[in-house]
């Protein structure tokens, strides 16, 4: 029987840049909340055994979901960053999970999840001891800007979009971000955290349309992707 994989939520953001009072996670696009279709697609993969919520200490939106697809979804309080949340997450999980459980790390802003992305994922990360991470190479020219205007072009060569989720073992993910805590440092994604403990991870092309939504325009745009992957 394979291993179990859990996942991990960071849903603690205020959602500062997409404005208004409700945190984005629990926003509607296809008459779910944001939050409800990362989940789903999460727990609807026949290997993920249940999930673990990162939540503000004050957050009042969450629906309060004991499950979800018939398999547990737990809560923790998060923390001042991403990484803090993903941390006392893991720290939240079951203690009989040993360290060696694969955890798929996934925004709870990005709603867009595709079961084939999820499978290609733990393939990649099974595969190795480095763990993976879904994402996609840069195809636009990068400017850097200075007041409006180009200051200069960046080569592109052989860089990527980070998206998630991101799947590391549980032990080896928990130390890594403490380290980083502990260093005072701010990793934005689990893979900056792995990098910096020596981990060398996959990167696994994902589909582009995996949006994290950030802005009110990013809202419009995953209420068209998942309205039409309903229809
Ligand atoms: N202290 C934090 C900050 C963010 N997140 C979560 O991490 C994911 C990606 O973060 P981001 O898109 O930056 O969300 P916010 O931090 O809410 O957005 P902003 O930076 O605009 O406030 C989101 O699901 C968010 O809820 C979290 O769990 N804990
Ligand atoms: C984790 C992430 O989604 C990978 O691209 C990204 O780093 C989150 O950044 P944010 O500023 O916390 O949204």
């Amino acid at each position: 029987m394979p291993a179990m994989i859990w996942a991990v939520l960071p849903a603690a953001g205020r959602g500062q840049r997409f404005g208004g009072d409700t945190p984005k996670q629990y926003l509607h696009a296809a008459g779910k909340p944001l939050i409800e279709h990362a989940l789903s697609a999460l727990l609807r993969h026949p290997r993920v055994a249940g999930a673990m919520v990162a939540l503000s200490a004050d957050d009042t939106s969450w629906p309060g979901w004991t499950q979800l697809h018939g398999k547990p979804v737990l809560r923790c309080v998060g923390g001042g960053e991403r990484a803090d949340s993903v941390l006392a997450a893991l720290r939240a999980l079951p203690a009989e999970l040993d360290g060696d459980t694969l955890v798929l790390v996934h925004d709870a802003a990005r709603p867009n999840l595709r079961g084939e992305d999820i499978e290609r994922l733990i393939l990649a990360a099974e595969a190795g001891d480095q763990g993976a991470i879904l994402g996609a190479p840069l195809r636009d020219t990068l400017k850097r800007a200075g007041e409006g205007r180009i200051l200069a072009t960046e080569p592109r060569g052989g860089l990527w979009r980070a998206f998630t989720p991101q799947a590391f073992r549980r032990a080896a993910l928990t130390a890594a971000l403490a380290d980083a805590a502990a260093a005072g440092v701010v990793v934005t994604d689990e893979a900056s955290a792995m990098e910096r403990a020596g981990f060398r991870p996959r990167l696994v092309e994902g589909r582009e349309d995996n949006l994290k939504v950030t802005t009110p325009a990013d809202l419009a745009l995953a209420q068209f992707l998942l309205q039409s992957d309903r229809e």
